[in-house]
């Protein structure tokens, strides 16, 4: 069974002001719907995201609109109403596991949602919570008017994780008007497991909470940066395949593998960034396996290594280095296919291409050169 993520994005973000709805405003750089997506898209747990947003927001998400992970649905009237409408839409996917998330909390760790997974092997239900650590006082007036009892009280979390069946089940008969899915599934009598939240994961509710966001998306980030270099040579054949795109021409490259240069120096860049050595490294030249293997295995694994270790790819920057043929007019397809193969959003991809003004190996024509820089973010 598949485990989806399902972040409800269609409020307008009264509270936080700003002129416009708070998860697509700025944040650290990006936008905060932004970082949102990325925590569940770069999660391997996580097979598909559907994002709920509000109708008039779709010109909001074109960057995302073609990610592999990610499926867009609008909005309702309340939170509520969005969940359910992003969960009738996974009625045919073969979920088991769903988490719902608020796009206003863009901190998340890469563990909690491991965390909240784990405990849906045991549970029907679990959501992250806060164990409340101060005194609580009922007040009117500007007056402390009495104490409360603070002993059992948690501050609840997203995202808060479910069984999907139980969960849409519990939505189809709930007759709207609550706070949280964790409401929803009681109400529906299902017990939910507490999991230990996480003070970083706060929802940025009031214009304050921008600030504290920011630093810590800035405080907690481990900037990783890694280059990569290849060359492959001109042999007999009539197309060369470049950033997984396959380009007519009258040679084609000579390599162990498929010899797409391109896709090597990026996957070396990402191996570079996470000191993991290169290619050669984790696919031997000398192993027979690997002869006319498919690139893309090595830049997937190179991927999911960056993932293992807790980090996102922020960008990927490619050059190619050749006189012919001529990459412009492939440039998009490359973007679109090395977007897709690392889980990214074409707007995180950059395949360029220079000549060498005729000097030099390539130059004479005798092979192509492909640089590449990558960053890798662990927040
Ligand atoms: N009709 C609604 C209302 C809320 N949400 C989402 O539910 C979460 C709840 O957080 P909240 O801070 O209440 O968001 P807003 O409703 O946008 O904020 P406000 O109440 O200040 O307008 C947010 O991710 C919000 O986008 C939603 O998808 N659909
Ligand atoms: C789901 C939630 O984030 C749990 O804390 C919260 O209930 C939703 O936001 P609101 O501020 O209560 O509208």
């Amino acid at each position: 069974m598949k485990t989806a993520a399902l972040i409800v994005a269609a409020g307008r973000g009264i509270r936080a002001g700003g002129g416009q709805p708070k998860q697509w405003r700025a944040l650290a750089g990006r936008r905060v719907a932004d970082w949102t997506l990325q925590a569940f898209a770069n999660h391997g747990a996580i097979d598909l995201i559907v994002l709920v947003i509000h109708p008039d927001d779709y010109g909001q998400i074109a960057d995302w609109a073609d990610h592999h992970k990610i499926r867009i649905c609008h909005g309702g009237a309340t939170r509520v109403a969005s969940v359910r409408n992003g969960l009738e839409t996974l009625t045919k996917d073969g979920i088991g596991k769903v988490l719902i998330h608020d796009v206003a909390r863009p901190c998340l760790s890469p563990d909690l949602i491991g965390a909240v997974l784990a405990a849906l092997d045991t549970h029907l239900g679990a959501a992250p919570a806060l164990p409340v650590v101060d005194a609580l006082w009922q007040g009117a007036d500007g007056l402390v008017q009495g104490m409360q009892d603070r002993s059992g009280l948690f501050r609840a979390q997203t995202p808060q994780g479910f069984d999907f069946a139980t969960l849409l089940a519990a939505h189809r008969t709930h007759s709207g008007g609550a706070a949280d899915d964790v409401e929803v599934a009681r109400a529906a009598g299902i017990e939910v497991a507490i999991v230990p939240g996480e003070d970083q994961n706060l929802k940025i509710t009031r214009p304050e909470d921008f600030i504290r966001a920011e630093n810590i998306l800035r405080g907690q980030m481990d900037i990783r940066l890694g280059n990569g270099y290849d060359v492959h040579r001109f042999g007999d054949g009539d197309h060369v395949i470049l950033c997984g795109i396959a380009v007519p021409h009258d040679r084609g490259l000579q390599g162990h593998s498929d010899a797409d240069v391109g896709m090597h120096a990026v996957t070396d860049a990402i191996y570079g960034a996470l000191a993991e050595g290169d290619i050669g490294r984790h696919f031997p030249p000398s192993d027979p396996q690997w002869k006319g293997a498919a690139s893309e295995i090595f830049l997937r694994h190179a991927v999911d290594l960056s993932v293992s270790k807790g980090y996102a790819i922020g960008n990927v920057d490619c050059t190619l280095i050749c006189e012919y043929p001529k990459i412009g007019p492939h440039a998009a397809a490359m973007q679109q296919e090395m977007a897709r193969i690392m889980g990214l959003a074409p707007d995180q991809v950059s395949i360029k291409a220079t000549t060498s003004e005729r000097l030099g190996f390539t130059g004479r024509g005798e092979g192509i050169a492909a640089l590449a820089t990558a960053t890798l973010v662990k927040p």
